[in-house]
């Protein structure tokens, strides 16, 4: 059971920016998220308070020492507490007593970071064996060693503490979180992969000076060295699809053959696509060689990976040009995109995450209390900020009249376009709009668009939104919102905005205060990304019901007199000029 490990030289992740204070972490990071649960273990410590005054006596670095685990924080590391201080150790499980190698100390948080180095007394909950054979060095999964069901279970209790550690909300105002919606598929899911390759070392010195770059030998080509900067080689990802796989194993061979024709470093593309054939049609689509003619790319017989699904059968080929063109099936849904392009990246569970949204993105029909009947949702309309090349807007345009999609990119709302007529759906009930999503209700059309008729869904970055955009939308008022993130950190926080409403400043830098306007209805987790740390994050909000249903002012605070003055909001979605230049 024991697992050695080499001792990692490279450079640390985590190093400290000397001008950043140890407080002053970016919001929804990973060192941020690692801080509150290593301040939260911290309570439990039952230091005397003259114990707590000693100066601690912490172990030196590259020393070696047991830590029995705690639990496992929401960045997936294991959490160990000793004499008053946090050890983050990777690749535990909790109920673990391992060998750890301390590689920094964060004496003004009391938490030190270690590598792992072996297994002394395995944890009862360390039942797998993990498949990938770099797993404990490779920085890509962290939990190959537990059950999965053990692993969707920590899911929960990471969106449970985002809301606790981030909204800002009282607990009344939290749900109970459902349980982690797992994926089909735990390993041979991941549609896209991007290993690499680091430049020569005397590279960068020898391009400037006019020479060609020499490498004395073909570079590691593969992933973070966990803990490190550095890149380790990795022949084989058992968490990418077949196909990439393949297109791995290929690209690989590529590289190493070809590598006098680089300059520097390189990040490798591999992302699958796919081609759907009915299959009385399938054996004409073949070439002598068994390549595919639909797709031109060319690719051999062994590079295609064939799936029977119903009428259809599944070809699958591994792209590596960023600009060539991807094709995804998600439900009966077409999606074309530039390889290189945004795209969800586990295609096993997306039908199950466009059902749930389905199912609970209206409002619950509810029986009126005349005794009338049943009253269905008032809702036809669905604006998608942030929709990239059109996922959602396209899956779920069948629950809605009208459809808009928003999205910073350019290039994505021109796949978005495609991606409608690829799926026959008509202009006048499907658009698209390239804005930024901050601009987003003065981008929207005149008309059709109440907001008592409107849900809204969002699908951010990792960073969350921005204040702007989530003061717009309280502005805007839409009846409902689901809010999907591959951040529940940075969703808990905007959710929190939503519920509680936020303290911004305005266009000249005063205080404006805007006030929340929903509750939460559900919120639950996706397991986008089995065997790693990684969540994705589905809340449904609704409006809340009378007497709390508008906004009934904004208060615009004087800083320079202390009194607050108020701006009326119109309540049907329309921002007073002077706050919407
Ligand atoms: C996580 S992706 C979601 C894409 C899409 N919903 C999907 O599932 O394929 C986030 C998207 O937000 C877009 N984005 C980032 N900042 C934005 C902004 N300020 N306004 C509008 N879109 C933005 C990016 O271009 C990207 O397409």
């Amino acid at each position: 059971m024991a697992q050695k490990r080499p001792f990692n030289e490279g450079k640390r992740h985590f190093k400290k920016n000397k001008k950043q204070k140890a407080s002053q972490v970016a919001e929804g990071s990973n060192e941020e998220v690692l801080l509150a649960d290593v301040r939260r273990l911290l309570k439990q410590t039952t230091l005397t308070d003259d114990e707590a005054k000693d100066e601690k006596q912490l172990p030196e670095q590259h020393s070696e020492l047991d830590l029995d685990i705690h639990s496992l924080s929401s960045t997936g590391d294991g959490l160990a507490l000793r004499d008053g201080q946090v050890y983050v150790v990777p690749f535990a499980a909790p109920g673990d007593t391992i060998t750890a190698k301390v590689y920094r100390h964060v004496q003004e948080e009391s938490y030190s970071l270690a590598d792992f180095v072996s297994v002394k007394k395995p944890s009862p909950h360390r039942t797998e064996t993990p498949r990938c054979p770099y797993f404990t060095q490779c920085s890509g999964c962290q939990f190959q060693h537990l059950p999965y069901d053990y692993q969707l279970a920590h899911k929960k209790s990471i969106v449970e503490k985002a809301y606790i550690n981030f909204s800002g909300l009282s607990v009344d105002k939290v749900p109970a979180v459902g349980d982690t919606i797992g994926s089909p598929l735990q390993y041979g899911y991941r549609t896209k992969l991007t290993p690499h390759f680091d430049g020569p070392p005397g590279g960068r010195r020898d391009k400037r000076q006019g020479k060609k770059v020499t490498w004395e030998d073909v570079p590691p080509i593969g992933f973070m060295l966990k803990g490190t900067r550095k890149t380790m080689d990795i022949e084989e990802c058992p968490i990418g699809t077949e196909s990439v796989q393949k297109g791995m194993k290929r690209e690989r061979e590529r590289v190493r053959r070809d590598i006098d024709q680089y300059q520097r470093g390189a990040t490798l593309l591999l992302r699958e696509s796919t081609e759907r054939i009915k299959k009385e049609r399938a054996g004409e689509v073949k070439q002598d060689n068994g390549a595919n003619v639909l797709s031109g790319n060319g690719e051999s017989a062994e590079d295609v990976v064939t799936e029977d699904v119903g009428e259809y059968e599944r070809r699958k080929t591994c792209i590596t040009d960023q600009k060539a063109t991807s094709t995804e099936y998600v439900d009966d849904f077409r999606f074309d995109n530039p390889a290189g392009a945004f795209f969800q990246n586990n295609n096993s569970i997306l039908p199950l995450v466009t059902q749930y949204i389905r199912d609970n993105i209206l409002a619950p029909p509810h029986v009126d209390t005349n005794g009338n009947g049943t009253i269905k949702s008032r809702i036809k309309n669905m604006i998608d900020a942030y929709c990239g090349s059109g996922f959602f807007t396209i899956a779920l345009s069948q629950t809605f009249s009208r459809s808009i999609g928003i999205d910073i990119a350019a290039q994505s709302i021109t796949s978005a376009r495609q991606n409608a007529m690829l799926n026959n759906l008509p202009d006048d009930s499907t658009q698209f709009i390239a804005a930024d999503a901050n601009n987003l209700f003065s981008a929207i059309p005149e008309g059709g668009f109440a907001p008592e008729e409107t849900v809204v869904v969002i699908d951010p970055p990792r960073k969350g939104c921005d204040q702007g955009f989530i003061q717009q939308l309280l502005w805007y008022a839409p009846e409902r919102i689901c809010y999907v993130s591959c951040n529940v950190h940075t969703q808990a926080r905007d959710v929190g905005w939503l519920v509680d409403g936020l303290d911004m400043a305005d266009d000249e830098g005063l205080p404006l205060k805007v006030k929340g306007l929903y509750e939460i209805e559900s919120l639950r987790g996706f397991d986008f990304f089995p065997q790693t740390g990684h969540v994705e994050g589905v809340a449904i909000l609704r409006k809340k019901k009378a007497g709390a249903e508008v906004p009934e002012a904004v208060e615009q605070i004087d800083a320079l007199n202390g009194s607050a003055s108020t701006v009326e909001a119109s309540g049907d979605g329309e921002a007073p000029a002077e706050l919407f230049r």
